[in-house]
């Protein structure tokens, strides 16, 4: 059994490094040639993630009917688009990221009082994943739980200074909450469901919230390492706000990576695997899967072993393949909201600052694909767990580099 309780090895803040002066990025922070980012030419300006009005949604003064057509079109193509006029006040936002810049402004000492463990995560932090001499992220965090009040983050892990964070947290919180609530009711209608189907799945008022402000300082070769690897999020849904001034997010598009290029005033939200499980699993899509899995699985075991008795650009090239094939065929069954890979390269000109809100069902609460969309004939894809369950068999499988992160993923 891992031990929870602490880290595997001594964990350095990012920031300390950064404003160290550093021009070499230590050892741990190299990643495998295969999983370096290209720093050019991932702005593909044809293929821009579709930007969606919610003012319909609200308030009805505009057709809603394609804005929601546009949700429906973009969770399944992309995994992810940006709204606008989303209905959160946009002082509100100034000050959510006000107050955490200067909370990563703070004297080292100060943050270290809220340096976190592998247990809950809640508070400062710079890893993911309990593997001992895992490759590092060019990246510091904040962690905190904010919904069911039961879990809420418990008093020590607020940060007291500066001393509006909390209320201007759990504001801003409370609103992208509501938010997420009516993208929900949206989804749930693009599956032909009761329009609270996903919010009664989630578990209604039992729903869980949480906030991850990540900091990504400049780094003095982001060539070489990543600010956040791959991943697919866990939950339900994400609503991330990023920042003005500089570019990271890039989104897996049709085996790419493309650089996303935040609208100003706007979030991006993205679907989470608890999503993807949710929604209807046609048979080809069934068939991707399986077809992913069994070859990806194939090829990690193989290089799990260390024997590599293949060379390693057969494995890679039959992941390729896997990926390849997955994606055509999820795009030919066009029946799912997906739940995409992303990731964050880091920047050699500025820090970044993003703030990830979380919407998640309770932990307790079983999710499986609904039934209203299954036959008999239609076998589900996932089974049933709880929430909490998968995310101890994500914790467990200690999420850190490339691959690992892409399996993290429960078929
Ligand atoms: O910083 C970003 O743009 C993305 C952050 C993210 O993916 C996450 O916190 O899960
Ligand atoms: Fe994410």
């Amino acid at each position: 059994m891992d031990d929870l309780r602490q880290w595997p090895d001594p964990v350095v803040p990012v920031q300390s490094l950064s404003d160290g002066g550093l021009t070499c990025i230590p050892e741990k922070y190299v990643k495998p040639p295969s999983d370096r980012p290209s720093l050019e030419a991932n702005f593909d300006p044809g293929l821009t993630m579709p930007v969606v009005d919610l003012r319909g949604i609200y308030d009805g003064s505009v057709d809603s009917r394609a804005a929601m057509v546009a949700i429906w079109d973009a969770c399944k193509e992309w995994g992810f688009f940006q709204v606008i006029n989303h209905g959160v006040r946009q002082d509100l936002v100034e000050e959510m990221k006000g107050v955490w810049r200067e909370f990563f402004r703070r004297p080292s000492d100060e943050k270290q009082g809220y340096a976190n463990s592998p247990a809950t995560y809640e508070g400062y932090g710079s890893r993911v994943g309990v593997e001992k001499g895992a490759v590092l992220d060019w990246g510091d965090y904040y962690f905190l739980h904010l919904l069911p009040r039961s879990i809420e983050s418990h008093d020590r892990h607020w940060p007291a200074r500066p001393s509006t964070l909390r209320n201007v947290t759990e504001e801003y919180g409370g609103e992208v909450f509501k938010l997420c609530g009516a993208l929900l009711r949206v989804l749930s209608m693009g599956l032909g469901l009761d329009e609270e189907y996903l919010r009664r799945a989630f578990g209604g008022d039992g729903t869980a919230a949480c906030v991850r402000v990540n900091l990504y300082p400049k780094c003095p070769q982001p060539e070489l390492t990543l600010g956040l690897s791959p991943h697919s999020d866990p939950g339900g849904l994400t609503v991330l706000l990023a920042d003005d001034h500089v570019e990271g997010l890039q989104v897996r598009k049709d085996g790419a990576w493309l650089t996303v290029r935040p609208v100003p005033g706007a979030f991006i939200v993205n679907v989470g695997d608890q999503i993807e499980v949710i929604c209807f699993q046609s048979p080809t899509t069934v068939f991707a899967c399986m077809t992913y899995v069994i070859i990806k699985q194939e090829s990690t075991k193989t290089l799990g072993t260390k024997l590599e008795p293949r060379p390693p650009m057969l494995l890679r090239f039959l992941r390729n393949v896997a990926d390849t094939l997955f994606a055509i065929l999820n795009v030919i069954s066009n029946g799912i909201y997906k739940s995409v890979d992303h990731r964050v390269i880091a920047s050699s000109k500025d820090e970044r600052l993003s703030i990830a809100f979380f919407y998640n069902p309770g932990g307790d609460v079983a999710i499986g694909p609904a039934r209203e969309l299954l036959t008999p004939q239609l076998p589900p894809l996932y089974p049933c767990i709880t929430f909490n369950e998968y995310r101890l068999y994500v914790r467990k499988r200690g999420p850190s580099g490339k691959s690992q992160m892409k399996s993290l993923k429960l078929y």
